[in-house]
């Protein structure tokens, strides 16, 4: 044969799954859009056409609301590990499954009403998660994107590399602005050790991130994505790798000369928030010893 298959994997992507418990009168939501990539032997479907070892894609979307309504949702990651082990569990020819999972966070709406059913969508970050599962091991990388920050003092940016085409005057005062693309991979990897609170290190992660964020005096976007990296290996012993892509949200001072007007960071600015070409800082931090194993390109997962 002068061609041969190389790697693949199918599955139902985006399946868009709402989960309301009621506790009373007070409802909850998990709102979530889960990906199913399963892979195993599937050499003769694309070989001949024989479908004798496909599970069909619709059956892995009714799955996904069968278990969601049968065993709950405790947390993105949980609710992945679930589904992994059940396809490779389940089926000879598979022997390979990923989940990944974005969710969707709901705030209460406090009112003096009936009730505890009122939400209203958080603007805030997506939640992320990856299990990927081999009938042995597991991978969990979690992580979160869209999350957007700014710092409107304490950074600087001088010092650099000078050549004959740099203008960029040195800043000794500038707004730090990114939207925070970040993945973060477990140790937790085989089914015979304590998995993590799955709920309480994302809600620690997250605060330790922002906290590093808030925290470092920046001499670069480089230098705070390393603090931000570094605090959360430091805090969370269940995380080994952390992996971000942090877009520089650029602030210009606009030059309000003609107009007779100074605009100078030290008594309050007005700034043009350019939104492209932005610098783009990607980079991974790690626990000692440990390997980088989270795609460079954060797209690709
Ligand atoms: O934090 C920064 N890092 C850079 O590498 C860079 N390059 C640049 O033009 N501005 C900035 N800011």
């Amino acid at each position: 044969m002068p061609t041969f298959l190389g790697p693949n994997q199918y599955g139902k992507a985006e399946n868009r799954v709402v989960r309301i418990t009621r506790d009373g009168a007070t409802h909850h939501i998990r709102d979530l859009n889960v990906s199913v990539s399963l892979s195993g032997d599937m050499d003769e479907v694309h070989y001949s056409g024989s479908n004798a070892n496909v599970l069909p894609t619709d059956t892995t979307k009714n799955t996904v609301y069968a278990f969601a309504k049968e065993h709950g949702i405790d947390s993105p990651e949980q609710f992945g590990i679930h589904l992994a082990r059940h396809f490779v569990a389940g089926q000879d020819a598979i022997h390979r499954a990923r989940i990944r999972i974005e969710e969707y966070t709901w705030e209460r709406i406090e009112h003096s009403g009936e009730g505890a059913h009122s939400f209203v969508r958080k603007g805030q970050e997506t939640r992320l998660t990856q299990v990927t599962h081999d009938g042995s091991s597991w991978e969990v990388v979690s992580g979160l994107r869209d999350l957007t920050v700014m710092n409107s003092t304490d950074s600087e940016f001088r010092g650099y590399v000078k050549d004959k085409y740099t203008t960029l005057p040195e800043a000794h005062d500038r707004v730090l602005a990114t939207d925070v693309s970040a993945r973060w991979r477990f140790r937790w990897s085989d089914d015979a050790e304590d998995a993590p609170d799955w709920e309480e290190s994302y809600v620690q992660v997250k605060g330790h991130l922002l906290r590093a964020f808030a925290e470092t005096y920046s001499r670069s976007l480089q230098q705070t994505l390393y603090a931000m990296g570094a605090r959360i290996i430091d805090h969370r012993d269940e995380i080994d790798e952390v992996r971000f892509s942090l877009p520089n949200k650029h602030h210009f001072l606009v030059d309000l000369a003609p107009f007779g007007l100074e605009n100078d960071t030290a008594d309050g600015a007005v700034y043009f928030a350019a939104d492209r070409p932005y610098g783009l800082i990607e980079a991974t931090v790690l626990r000692d010893g440990r390997e980088a194993k989270i795609p460079a390109d954060l797209t690709n997962l």
